[in-house]
Formats: structure tokens, C-alpha cells, sequence
């Protein structure tokens, strides 16, 4: 049976979903997927930073109801998130970034996937930043370390589409995508339907767990850019950066807009793009549409995404699931430990006795 040790970077709703996921369901993973998960370090900029080499209970982690510098009273811990030490020094196998997405350069996301890979240790994340940002560079760095840099949940969280695009749809030949990729605002658009005003449908999707730390990012379309960046890169073979792709959010829709639309059969939908054009480059967009009822992108509600993938061979195929949530995301994070589990490359995970 191998363990995985882990270490938490970021301990918001993502993360601690990891850890409840682990209280719960590590018994199941050794028993269905061979390998459990043990949380030998923590970080976050609000609670501060521990490591325990043998391992924290992920249980008490969860429920446990620290204050601000609270990893302080915990044995090994600092009421500091000194990430860098914790990255490079703790005995990890995996570093599990989920700190907040910084669209503008990545950072520190960035730095802390550099510091965990040039130290032999695989990240997964589900921080779009240094994916949408730096992936050719971290990617390059992990291969050099013979380590993984996985990060599925960076899009549609736990939906499956970057993985399954790439390994299941290799040779369909991919001309382009378009997609609702952020759930945050189909969430406020279709309360918006309902009736809601805009700030309240924006704050009930951030207790739900779906917006980012600055909902800005969502409902202004800078987090679909970012998706948008990075399938276009990752299926698409593009070298996209966010300032490259055009980009106009949902902030501008005013409720008659909302019901001039609903009295034409129609509904607004936040549409991130990107098409390969006939001399090989990649064109990407993000702006809301105004979809016919009919169109298969007009029924996808609430805090789920989908992906229509435009293929040579079978032309259309869609990709439908949820696009946000913490449990959902942290799925998303699993499936990369699994990816990286199944191909035997971790250099330190240990067989336990
Ligand atoms: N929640 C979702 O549905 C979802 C889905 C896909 C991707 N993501 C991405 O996953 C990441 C985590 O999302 P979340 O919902 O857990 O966010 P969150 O805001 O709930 O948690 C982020 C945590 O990171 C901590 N943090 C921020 N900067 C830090 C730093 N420099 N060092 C240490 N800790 C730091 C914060 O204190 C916070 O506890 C984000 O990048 C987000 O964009 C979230
Ligand atoms: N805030 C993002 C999280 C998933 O990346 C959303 O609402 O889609």
C-alpha cells in the first residue's frame, strides 16, 4: 500500500475540502485506488503554517475552529505561513496548491509550484494562475525533476475535460472550443432569471463557494481568460497569454436585458472561446452571448460548465459537469494524484508495513 504525504498550500475552502475528503474516504482509496493520503504540512496566509512528519489528523484539521495565527499552538506550527520552508522542507511526495488565483502574473502560486518542483516534489493545483501563466515553464521544470505538475481542477474543476480531451480525443483533431467555464456567473445569471438583483446573486454564489476570493474575476470574465488560456494552450497547441484573449464579463447586463431575452426565447450565457484559424494560429474570446433556447449551451444552469470541443473526426463533442464547489474541486485534485499514481512516478511515496 503506498502513502502519499501531502502538503496544503492554502487552507481555504478547496483545500479543507481535501482534508475532509481524506477523513472521510482514505480507507476507500487503499482499498479501490492503492494509496492514501497523509497531511504532513500546512500553510495558509490566514491560520499560518505547520509540519508534523508523521502526519496531522485530518479530522481535527477540518473541525478544528482555529483563529487567525491559530497553526501557531499546534506542535511544529508558526503562526506565520512561512510557505517556502514548508515547500522546500518539508517530507512531502505532493504539493497541493490552492492558494488565491493571481490573474495578473500567477504569483505566488507560481513560486511556491517552482520551489515544490525544483525539490522533487509533484504539484497539483487547482490555482488557474501559474497554469494559465507559466504551465510550459513549470511543466519543463517538473519534467527535468522527474515529478508531475497536474492540475485538472484548473478548469471545470472535477469535470474531466482537460484529461479526457488530451488522452481520449487524441487524433480527433481539435479546431476550437467554446464554453460556459465559470460558474460563478451562469450561478448570478440564472438567479438574475429568477428575479434576484445582482449583488445578491453574486453573494450567494460566494457562500456557496463558487466565486473567487474577488468575485470581480468572475463576473468580469478575467477567470473564463484565464480557461479560456489555458485549453487553448493545453488542446489547442496555442501560446496564448490572458492579454491576448478579448474579454467583456457579465457586469453590463442589466435585468431588462435579462427579460427582453427571456420574452425572445433566448438567455444570456457568459462564453468562453477559441478557434484555430486557417493560418494555424489560435483566436480566443470571452464575451456573454444572448443563446436561443435550442442552442446546447442554453439549458447548462447553475454552477455547471460544459465544453463543446469542435473535432475534425467527430465534430462536436460536449462535456458537461459541475464547474465549481469545494468538494467538486477537491475531487479534481484527487484525480491528478490519481494520474500520477498510475503512472509509478513519485520518488518518495512509501510503501507502508
Ligand atoms: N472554489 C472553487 O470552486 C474552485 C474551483 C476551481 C478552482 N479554484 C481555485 O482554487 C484555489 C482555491 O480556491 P478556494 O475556493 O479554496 O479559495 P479560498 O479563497 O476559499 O481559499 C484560499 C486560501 O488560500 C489562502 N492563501 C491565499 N494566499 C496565500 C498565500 N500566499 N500563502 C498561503 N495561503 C494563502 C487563504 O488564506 C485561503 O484560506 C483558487 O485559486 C481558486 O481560483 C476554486
Ligand atoms: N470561481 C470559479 C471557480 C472555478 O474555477 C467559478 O466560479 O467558476
Amino acid at each position: 500500500m503506498t502513502v502519499y504525504n501531502i502538503a496544503l498550500i492554502g487552507f481555504g475552502g478547496v483545500n479543507r475540502a481535501l482534508a475532509e475528503l481524506i477523513a472521510a474516504k482514505n480507507q476507500l482509496w487503499e482499498r479501490d485506488l492503492g494509496f492514501r493520503l497523509n497531511i504532513v504540512a500546512v500553510s495558509d496566509l490566514y491560520l499560518g503554517s505547520v509540519i508534523s512528519p508523521n502526519g496531522l489528523d485530518a479530522r481535527t484539521l477540518v473541525e478544528a475552529k482555529f483563529e487567525k495565527g491559530g497553526f501557531g499552538q499546534l506542535s511544529g506550527g508558526s503562526a506565520e505561513a512561512d510557505n517556502e520552508t514548508i515547500i522546500k522542507t518539508a517530507p512531502a511526495d505532493i504539493v497541493v496548491e490552492a492558494t488565491f488565483t493571481n490573474p495578473k502574473d500567477g504569483e505566488p502560486a507560481v513560486s511556491h509550484c517552482r520551489w515544490a518542483l525544483e525539490t522533487g516534489k509533484h504539484v497539483v493545483t487547482t490555482n488557474k494562475g501559474p497554469v494559465a501563466i507559466e504551465a510550459q515553464a513549470l511543466k519543463a521544470l517538473a519534467k527535468a525533476n522527474g515529478v508531475r505538475f497536474e492540475y485538472e481542477g484548473a478548469v471545470m474543476s472535477g469535470t474531466p475535460v482537460i484529461r479526457m480531451a488530451e488522452k481520449t480525443l487524441a487524433g480527433a483533431e481539435l479546431k476550437g472550443f467554446e464554453g460556459i467555464l465559470n460558474g460563478t456567473s451562469n450561478f448570478v445569471l440564472g438567479r438574475m432569471e429568477a428575479g434576484l438583483d445582482f449583488a445578491s446573486a453574486v453573494k450567494e454564489a460566494q457562500e456557496l463557494g463558487y466565486a473567487e476570493a474577488d468575485p470581480t474575476a468572475d463576473v468580469e470574465g478575467f477567470d473564463v481568460r484565464l480557461k479560456v488560456v489555458i485549453l487553448a494552450n493545453e488542446l489547442l497547441g496555442a501560446s496564448l497569454k490572458p492579454e491576448d484573449v478579448s474579454c467583456k464579463g457579465i457586469s453590463g447586463l442589466s435585468p431588462s436585458d435579462i427579460e427582453d431575452a427571456a420574452q425572445a426565447n433566448s438567455r444570456w450565457k457568459l462564453i468562453g472561446a477559441a478557434v484555430r484559424n486557417d493560418d494555424g494560429s489560435v483566436t480566443g474570446s470571452v464575451a456573454p452571448r444572448r443563446l436561443s433556447l435550442d442552442h446546447p449551451l442554453a439549458g447548462v444552469n447553475g454552477a455547471t460548465n460544459a465544453v463543446s470541443l469542435d473535432t475534425e473526426l467527430l465534430g462536436a463533442v460536449t462535456i458537461t459537469g459541475p464547474g465549481a464547489g469545494r468538494i467538486e474541486t477537491a475531487y479534481a485534485l484527487l484525480s491528478d494524484i490519481v494520474a500520477i499514481h498510475s503512472t509509478g512516478t513519485s520518488p518518495i511515496a512509501k510503501e507502508a508495513a
